[in-house]
């Protein structure tokens, strides 16, 4: 590998801003959308949401009090020489600054606490609704890219209600009781002050109109950069054995330069928001001393030195509250573009919902019936016609070169996806009339790469009926010759696995998968390619177990290995998602089709 693909982007070559399309009346929508659905899950806490208000008023209010009792103890003590109050008003000061201080602990004491619950249901509430969407949605996304939503949007939002909503509340508060004391003082050295804020305006919006959709690109890089670790973490042995490190450096570099990109443009960007806010700031203090120095020499009716104090610590209240707004309004972006980006999946397409007047089926003997299915993923229909029967008790094998339709056949059975044309039924039960869960209920998988769940052994094998007691989970395990081995194990049944089980072998972890169907019980098995990757003695044993466990149950397998399905009822040959020969083995291997030549060339 040359250093130079590896390089870091130390050049942050300008992003073509005008790239970033953005419909503005369609965004400013959105984000009323997102702000409103937000205020939703804020506004749960009312009580709590009403005692923060009250603080930040009495804390706004308190913090224009003090520069205004400067001002009269200039004006009333110090300019008439008269020096005797000052002790009281400075006492007076004193408990101020001191309820000001109080006020503002409880409206951030309150806030974290509503900012915290409201994020706890945000996670929640997203975390169940991934489990109400369909696997075509899983499908087709990146893993990681998802869990980038639970995590790094959310942490997003909480960020923002943690600081932004009380900020957002007293600027504007502090803002317009600046104004209004500044006008009652004098209305000329208000119009001074406020002379600046058209540049401020100005700059204002030129910055957030890019800064904007450069936070939103910024979550998305985020969201690649993580879906591409999550993918490469997960695909490690394959990346080592294939040598694809350099590949797998260079593309994650090229997202990480991405994300590095916006984010260096989105915080330069905001970045001048305070610069130029001082700039303006230094402005206004400088035409504040120049016309009150003047109308004070001129006209002392007009203006005193007190006001002057008063104004300049205001202009400094009347920009603070103004810095603030626009600083918060960058993190209330980035925390829209997060909480949008929650939003989004909160509004995905459930699972179809089932029918209301759907059927839960208590018991079934498991006919299921293929009459003339069509299916699709997409716009490409990939099952045309299919046909068949597998009566209660039977097997039905599925055979095919790749692509041919299997997984997709195992698809529909599972109702994982629903069969466009034609008819499937259950003991002559449509199948889209039945409930998902009732239907799964009946139903167990051994598949080709078997998934553990990070807990003991024990709890792995109870997921397949959670209130089994120990000695059926025991059970399970003997029948699915899973037993001696788990004995083995350093804690016997409490050994805790791995997430994906790494600490046994794949052999294991299917016969672990085995007892899992064993103990579910299903009266529907789906079993695909459950024997491959094994050695010849755990094979043998896997195959004893799975034969104990097809017992009585209609079993659905998909197997390249045409010695595992001979004893199968029915086997079904698909090519191009038609079913091409379909019978016995004897039956088909007397046809002398496609079957006999993959058989033949499989035992060749
Ligand atoms: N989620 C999906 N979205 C879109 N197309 C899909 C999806 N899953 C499978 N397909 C397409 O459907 C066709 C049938 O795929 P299927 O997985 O059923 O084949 P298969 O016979 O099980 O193959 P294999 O033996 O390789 O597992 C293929 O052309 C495949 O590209």
């Amino acid at each position: 590998m040359s250093s130079n693909q590896l390089k870091a982007p130390f050049q942050y070559e300008k992003i073509p801003l005008e790239n970033i399309a953005i419909d503005n009346k369609k965004k400013a929508k959105n984000m009323g959308n997102t702000l409103k659905r937000l205020w939703n899950y804020l506004t749960v806490e009312k009580g709590k949401l009403f005692l923060v208000i009250l603080m930040v008023t009495l804390s706004s209010g308190l913090s224009l009090l003090g520069p205004f009792m400067v001002g009269m103890a200039i004006d009333d003590y110090i300019v008439t020489g008269q020096a005797g109050g000052l002790g009281m008003l400075l006492v007076g000061l004193m408990i101020v600054y001191l309820f000001h201080s109080l006020s503002i602990f409880l409206q951030n004491y309150w806030m974290i606490g509503i900012a915290q619950r409201t994020v706890y249901t945000l996670r929640k509430d997203l975390f169940k609704q991934f489990h109400r969407l369909p696997i075509s949605y899983f499908d087709k996304r990146q893993h990681g890219e998802l869990m980038s939503r639970l995590t790094n949007d959310i942490d997003n939002v909480n960020n923002t209600l943690n600081q932004s909503v009380i900020q957002i509340f007293a600027s504007v508060l502090t803002l317009v009781g600046t104004i209004a004391v500044m006008l009652y003082l004098s209305p000329i050295l208000t119009v001074v002050t406020m002379s600046v804020i058209p540049a401020m305006f100005f700059s204002m919006r030129w910055i957030t109109k890019r800064t904007g959709p450069l936070y939103k690109l910024q979550q998305n890089d985020l969201g690649e950069v993580n879906g591409y670790v999550e993918e490469i973490v997960s695909g490690q042995h394959i990346v080592k054995t294939y040598s694809q490190e350099e590949k797998v450096i260079r593309e994650f570099q090229e997202r990480n330069h991405n994300l590095q990109r916006t984010g260096f443009w989105a915080l330069t960007i905001a970045g001048f928001i305070p610069k130029i806010m001082n700039m303006l700031n230094f402005l206004s203090f400088a035409l504040i001393a120049l016309v009150g120095g003047i109308l004070v020499v001129y006209d002392q009716q007009l203006v005193t030195v007190g006001v002057i104090v008063i104004f300049t610590e205001y202009a400094r209240q009347f920009t603070r509250p103004l810095n603030e707004l626009s600083n918060q309004f960058n993190v209330l972006l980035s925390a829209i573009a997060g909480a949008e980006r929650v939003f989004q999946i909160m509004d995905e397409t459930k699972e179809e919902s089932d029918e209301t007047n759907s059927i839960e089926v208590k018991r079934t003997k498991g006919n299921i019936k293929f009459d003339n299915v069509t299916f699709g993923y997409e716009d490409t229909t990939i099952l045309k016609g299919i046909r068949f029967e597998a009566r209660p008790g039977e097997t039905v094998a599925f055979v095919g070169h790749t692509g041919a339709g299997k997984t997709t056949i195992i698809n529909l059975i599972s109702r994982f996806y629903d069969y466009h044309t034609g008819k499937i039924t259950l003991d002559g039960i449509d199948l889209k009339s039945i409930k998902r869960s009732s239907l799964r209920k009946h139903m167990a998988f051994v598949l080709q790469d078997p998934f553990l769940f990070h807990g003991s052994v024990r709890e792995n094998i109870r997921y397949g009926r959670l209130h089994a007691t120990d000695k059926e989970v025991e059970n399970a395990a003997v029948d699915a010759n899973a037993h001696d081995f788990i004995m083995k194990l350093s804690n016997g049944y409490d050994t805790i696995l791995d997430q994906d089980g790494s600490g046994i072998s794949q052999g294991q972890k299917q016969l672990l998968t085995i007892a899992r169907a064993l103990l579910a019980a299903p009266s529907i098995l789906i079993l695909d390619e459950a024997t491959s990757n094994i050695d010849t003695i755990t094979e043998l044993k896997i195959q004893a177990a799975l034969k104990r466990l097809m017992v009585g149950r209609t079993s659905f397998v998909i197997a390249h290995r045409l010695n595992t399905i001979q004893g199968a009822d029915t086997i079904i040959m698909l090519e191009d998602g038609k079913i091409i020969e379909q019978g016995s083995h004897e039956e088909l291997i007397k046809l002398k089709g496609s079957y006999y030549k993959l058989y033949k060339g499989q035992v060749q």
